[in-house]
C-alpha cells in the first residue's frame, strides 16, 4: 500500500487521543525521512522478519512496512492498538501486533530465528532489553541484528572503544558478543514531546563465535573493575580470590586502570580466572 494513502501520523495520534505517557517512556517520532533512515540501517528488509518493541502510534512501524518487512510489534499501551490495527489493514499480512510487555515475551518462540530487531526503545526498559538480547542463552542468537534508539550517552557507552571516557561494563558486554556501531545521532527536537537529552541509533550484529566465557565471570570482573574506575586493577580486583594470578597469566599489568583494558584482555583475564577457580 502506498504511503500517501496513509493518514498523517499527527492526525492518527490526535484521532486516537494518544497523548504521550511519560511512565511508558513515550517520545514519538513523526518525521518520515528520519524514520525511513532508521529502517534502512539493518539493510534490505524485503520479506525479512522484524521485531519492533513499542510501536506506539506506528511511525517506525510504517517505515519498516514500507521497506517490505514482516513486522511483529509488541506494545504495552493498549490505547495504541486501534491505530496499529488500522496500519495492519493497510499492509495486509505484514504486521502482527502483540499487546503486552516486551520484558515478558518468549521472543525466540514467538518469532523464530533470523530476526532483525528495530526499535525506538522506551528509555526505562531499553538497557534491560539490550542486556537480555546480548546474553541470549544460545549463540548464534535468534536475532540477526539490533537497530536501536538510545539516549546518546547510553549509545556512546555501548559503542565506546577502549581508552575513551564512555568505555565501561556495557561496552565490554556489548563488544564481547557483537560488533557495535553508532549509526547516527538524533536531535531531541525530532521527538514529540522532546526528551531532555539527545539520542542516537546504534547497530549491533552478533559475533559468530564470541570467546567462550561465562557471563557471570565477565560481569564479576567488570563490575569490580569499573565500580572503582580510577583505581588500579590490583586495588579494585584484590578481593576476588585468584584474580592477581589470573592477571599475571593473562599478561596484564596490575597497575593498569580498567578503561585501558580491552575487551579481549578482559576475556583473557576471565578465562584464566575460571581455570584457576575450577
Ligand atoms: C519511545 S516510544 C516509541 C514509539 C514509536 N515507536 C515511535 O518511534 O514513535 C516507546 C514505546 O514503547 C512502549 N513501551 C514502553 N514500555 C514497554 C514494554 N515494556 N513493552 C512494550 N512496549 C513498551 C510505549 O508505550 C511507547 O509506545
Amino acid at each position: 500500500m502506498l504511503d500517501q494513502t496513509l493518514e498523517p501520523l499527527r492526525a492518527v495520534i490526535a484521532r486516537h487521543g494518544l497523548s504521550a505517557d511519560k511512565r511508558l517512556g513515550q517520545n514519538f517520532l513523526l518525521d518520515s525521512q528520519l524514520l525511513d533512515r532508521i529502517a534502512r540501517v539493518p539493510g534490505d528488509l524485503t520479506q525479512k522478519t522484524v521485531y519492533e518493541v513499542g510501536p506506539g502510534p506506528g511511525g517506525l512501524t510504517r517505515a519498516l512496512l514500507k521497506a517490505g518487512a514482516k513486522v511483529t510489534a509488541v506494545e504495552r499501551d493498549r490505547r495504541c492498538l486501534p491505530a496499529l490495527a488500522e496500519l495492519s489493514a493497510h499492509f495486509p499480512d505484514q504486521l502482527q501486533v502483540i499487546s503486552g510487555d516486551a520484558m515478558e515475551i518468549d521472543e525466540a518462540a514467538v518469532l523464530g530465528e533470523h530476526v532483525h530487531i528495530v526499535a525506538n526503545l522506551p528509555y526505562n526498559v531499553g538497557t534491560a532489553l539490550l542486556i537480555r538480547w546480548l546474553t541470549a542463552k544460545t549463540w548464534q542468537p535468534w536475532w540477526s541484528s539490533l537497530t536501536l534508539m538510545f539516549q546518546k550517552e547510553v549509545a556512546e557507552r555501548i559503542t565506546a572503544k577502549v581508552g575513551t571516557p564512555h568505555y565501561g561494563r556495557l561496552s565490554v558486554l556489548a563488544q564481547w558478543r557483537s560488533e557495535a556501531k553508532l549509526s547516527f545521532p538524533v536531535h531531541r527536537s525530532a521527538f514529540v514531546p522532546p526528551p531532555k537529552v539527545m539520542s542516537a541509533v546504534v547497530h549491533l550484529t552478533p559475533k559468530d563465535q564470541p570467546e567462550g566465557l561465562s557471563l557471570g565471570t565477565l560481569e564479576k570482573i567488570t563490575a569490580a573493575a569499573f565500580n572503582q574506575r580510577r583505581k588500579m586493577l590490583r586495588q579494585s580486583l584484590k578481593n576476588i580470590e585468584h584474580m592477581m594470578e589470573a592477571l599475571e597469566l593473562a599478561g596484564i599489568d596490575a597497575t593498569r586502570r580498567p578503561e585501558t583494558v580491552s575487551v579481549a584482555e578482559f576475556i583473557a583475564i576471565g578465562r584464566h580466572w575460571e581455570k584457576l577457580s575450577a
